[in-house]
């Protein structure tokens, strides 16, 4: 540390300066020494005694401060010292003992003609110079710039070269130096001559340290100088500047700087240095310290060890360099480099051009190739065709113009895979902004793509029969139109609905159900074309849309083919074959909508006809439709309102009679709707109204309640025995609850229950599910008989229904209808009554109104009756008259 010279040093160095001069004396011990001279000698050694303690920036004003006594003892009207420093540019300095601006002047343009004042001292002998006598130009020079009559030049110097000159200007009258008086003036010469040498040295040495310092601060690199021996650690500003010592602080204790380091380095620090000055070793280490700021710094220091010359450790010296930055910047470096080697993405590092320079692991994982096999090769070797490569273009031209690029494409692994990745490109740029290279990031999305397909798949379709659903419906659909109106073509949306789908699911489980919807879904998708869609809209509802139509008949035909398809038997796994039937709407692109909603809600409404005309049946949409629909819709709001208020429903009886004796034996009761504005409304009307709304088993309820109260009056009024027989539908035989409610009734009117009948059709008992057998075996515990309406409408066979404990079988309208007209319904009419009659069945036929079909009845032994040939349902009031 090259200001830290300390001045013991420097006294060493002045004292054998003392001891040559004392020499120079010694050479002229026989002299009487004058006053002048003793004058001299304690100048001189005042002299020496200032100079001791000069420093670089009070040399000059002390070396001026001597001068001034010397021109005082000498009597002299100036002296001057000219000297040269060392180096190439260094100035001459000019220092006279007394200031006078003219004088300073002539004289400092005199120190710049060296080569003449030096010239004069060729043999480096003082040399008088006189006025009167002088010869050459250069003393004249000499004497003009002194402006005395006589001067006398001391060389400055030492045997080797004169490196300045001092100059006495003395007048006339004024005695000359003697001799000794010389020796001692040159004895300040040589004086000057050392401080001028020292001069030299001390700037250079003043400018090594500025230089140094500045290297420090620019290089941010603080040094330090441990004295271990008086435990004092000396900073440059630059190493206080890191530990945020305050400017006048240069110098702080071990404990100090210990004081300084992070907790958890202290031990590891402390160890290091002590184990370096046991051993006299370098010591190299990277800790933390935690300045006055609170800032936590990272520090690199190093060290060395000063030892004497018994090889004793007595200092150390070393550096210290926050690199707290440029350790950030390395471990993020090095959490970019674990980025790099250990994300699951793959990473392509290119050159401007395109060519690779370096990958990542995930790059091998996914695309199989290893780094050497595509380092310095093109990215395009894995774009898996010429169209993709304009694609890599694509890319490259965004990236150059927006900075990056992020999308989806193909690429091909190294076996010939072709994968798709999603991908994002970046640019680095240079200092000068120049592309450096280009970093792609990119996700093997093989797996997404799969799961989106499913996803896609499983949005789309149906999962129970893997046919396209509503939503695929649809945008197929919507599309079909698109196409149809450029070719000037129709297009037919077909809705089918399963005709009692409901109750099967109800009675026989869903998984039958399930079971027969999948067979549908077959059998339309392979009767039906590939052009064709088929969808599964929901529940028991399938849509076709048929394409490029011409005329109405091609979708007649298909409506048939559709029709033959529901029409034939269905083995859904219960042991015995299944006949359902199918109601379908039918409509028209552009005739009956011109939107997608249009056309499928207009099929509905056609097939809500189809349906009501009996089932099984295909309707075109017409525009009356429309107005029936809206019409169902009214007519629901209206019947739930009604069953609220209780004055519009009402109850109409038709007597049931005994073949034999010709006596009514009892009533059906059959609910009328006598509507405010449209008069009477018939249950064909209005029940599948309220099948649709939900409101049968509120109907059934109120026609129980309605019907027991009745009851009650008749048992009251002594009208004996007479069998009343209510309507119960399946959603209520199957709800639940059934008994209960009954029991309650009979309860409340104080019926009994072998005058009440209830009609159950064969689709509530088809099942024998826990529900159906319970309530079964309720009723019949209740006592209340149990009658199966409709009977050869449905499924069940005789037998079958045996087994419930039916009481009565009604004979469909259906078969007494046609035994006057077919044979076929003759033999199926009278085989029915001898296997109800065999099993112990009672036998009513339904809607008789001829006199041959009652004489039909009769001979094949059927008991009672009712139909319009004996009366149609009656009012109470008229019910009443009959009666009596
Ligand atoms: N063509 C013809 N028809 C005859 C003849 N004799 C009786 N009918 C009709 O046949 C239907 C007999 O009732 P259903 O088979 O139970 O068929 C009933 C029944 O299923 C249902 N229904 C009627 N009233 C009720 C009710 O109160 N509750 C429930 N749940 N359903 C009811 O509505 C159906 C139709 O009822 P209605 O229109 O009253 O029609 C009655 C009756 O008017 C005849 O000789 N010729």
């Amino acid at each position: 540390m090259t200001g830290m010279t300390s001045p013991a040093d420097g006294q060493d160095h002045w004292s054998q300066v003392w001891q040559d001069l004392l020499k120079g004396r010694a050479l002229t011990p026989s002299l009487p020494v004058s006053p002048l001279g003793l004058q001299l000698q304690s100048l001189l050694e005042n002299s020496l005694q200032r100079f001791m303690f000069s420093r670089a920036d009070t040399l000059l004003h002390d070396l001026q401060a001597c001068l001034q006594p010397l021109a005082t003892a000498l009597q002299a009207e100036q002296v001057v010292l000219l000297l040269c420093p060392q180096g190439a540019h260094a100035q001459p300095l000019c220092i006279l003992s007394a200031q006078d601006d003219s004088s300073t002047q002539r004289l400092q343009r005199l120190a710049l003609q060296r080569d003449d004042w030096c010239g004069l001292l060729e043999r480096q002998q003082p040399r008088l110079l006189s006025a009167a006598v002088a010869r050459g130009p250069d003393e004249q020079l000499v004497l003009q710039a002194m402006a005395c009559d006589q001067v006398l030049l001391l060389p400055v110097g030492d045997h080797h070269a004169v490196s300045g000159c001092m100059l006495l200007g003395l007048s006339d009258d004024i005695a000359v130096p003697d001799e000794h008086e010389r020796s001692l003036l040159s004895g300040f010469t040589r004086l000057c001559f050392l401080i001028a040498d020292r001069l030299a040295l001390m700037t250079h040495l003043e400018q090594r340290e500025r230089s140094l310092l500045q290297t420090e601060r620019l290089a941010r690199i603080g040094s330090w100088y441990d004295d271990v021996l008086n435990n004092r650690i000396t900073f440059t500003p630059q190493a206080g500047e890191i530990f945020e010592l305050s400017p006048e602080v240069s110098q702080v204790s071990l404990e100090t700087y210990i004081a300084y380091l992070h907790p958890d380095d202290k031990e590891r620090v402390i160890t290091t240095l002590q184990h370096s000055l046991q051993r006299l070793q370098p010591s190299d280490m990277t800790y933390r310290i935690c300045t006055p700021s609170g800032r936590v710094k990272m520090i690199h220091g190093l060290g060395e060890i000063i030892v004497n010359a018994e090889g004793k450790a007595v200092a150390r010296v070393g550096t210290v360099q926050d690199i707290t930055e440029a350790h950030a910047r390395e471990q993020r470096l090095q959490q970019a480099a674990r980025v790099f080697e250990s994300t699951m993405e793959g990473v392509v590092i290119t050159d401007p051009a395109g060519l690779i320079e370096a990958i990542n692991p995930a790059f091998t994982t996914i695309t199989g190739y290893a780094e050497d096999e595509v380092r310095g090769r093109s990215v395009a070797m894995f774009s898996p065709e010429r169209r993709q490569r304009n694609v890599l273009q694509d890319i490259r031209s965004e990236v150059q113009s927006r900075g990056f690029w992020r999308g989806e494409i193909w690429n091909r692994r190294k076996n010939g895979e072709v994968f798709p990745q999603s991908l994002t490109v970046t640019t680095v740029r240079d200092e000068q902004q120049n592309i450096s290279h280009y970093v792609a990031v990119f996700a093997d999305i093989t797996r997404q793509k799969e799961s989106e397909q499913q996803l896609d798949y499983l949005a789309h379709h149906d999962s129970l029969t893997g046919l396209p659903n509503r939503s695929s419906l649809l945008i197929k659909l919507q599309r079909a139109l698109e196409l149809a109106s450029q070719k000037r073509r129709k297009v037919a949306v077909i809705t089918i609905d399963l005709d009692h789908f409901k109750h099967i699911n109800d009675s026989l489980g869903h998984p039958a159900g399930d079971r027969l919807l999948q067979e549908c879904a077959r059998r339309l998708r392979e009767r039906l074309r590939d052009s064709d869609t088929v969808v599964r809209q929901g529940g028991d509802e399938f849509v076709v849309v048929l394409e490029n139509i011409v005329s109405d008949d091609q979708v007649r035909r298909v409506a048939e083919i559709i029709q033959q398809l529901f029409g034939s038997a269905f083995d859904v796994g219960i042991g015995r074959e299944l006949f359902i039937g199918a109601s379908l709407g039918i409509t028209l692109f552009p005739d009956h909508g011109r939107d997608v909603t249009q056309l499928i809600s207009n099929a509905d409404v056609a097939m809500y006809q189809a349906k009501s005309k009996g089932r099984n049946h295909y309707q075109f949409y017409t525009n009356d439709l429309t107005q029936a629909a809206t019409d169902r819709l009214e007519l629901g709001n209206e019947l739930r309102h009604a069953l609220q208020r209780d004055d519009e429903l009402q109850l109409h009886y038709q007597p049931q009679v005994c073949i034999r004796s010709g006596r009514v034996t009892g009533v059906e009761a059959l609910i009328r709707w006598q509507h405010e504005q449209e008069g009477m409304i018939q249950p064909g009307r209005f029940l599948p109204v309220a099948e649709d709304n939900g409101l049968m088993p509120e109907l059934d309820s109120w026609v129980l309640n309605k019907a027991c109260r009745q009851l009650a009056v008749w048992q009251q009024q002594g009208i004996a025995p007479l069998i009343l027989a209510v309507n119960i539908t399946q959603p209520t035989f199957v709800a639940g609850g059934l008994v209960e409610r009954l029991k309650a009734l009979l309860d409340i009117y104080q019926l009994d229950p072998s005058w009440l009948e209830l009609e159950i059709t064969e689709g509530a008992l088809l099942e024998p599910t826990a529900q159906v057998l319970s309530t079964i075996a309720g009723l019949k515990a209740l006592g209340v008989m149990l009658a199966v309406d409709d009977f050869g409408t449905g499924y069940s066979s005789l037998a079958y229904l045996h087994r419930y404990r039916v009481d009565k079988l009604k004979i469909d309208r259906s078969f007494i209808n046609s035994v006057e007209r077919e044979e076929e319904g003759r033999v199926i009419t009278s085989t029915i009554i001898n296997m109800a009659r065999g099993l112990g069945l009672q036998i009513l036929a339904e809607g008789v109104e001829t006199a041959p079909q009652l004489e039909f009845l009769r001979a094949n032994g059927c008991e009672t009756y009712q139909g319009f040939y004996f009366s149609r349902p009656l009012p109470l009031t008229e019910l009443a008259l009959l009666l009596k």
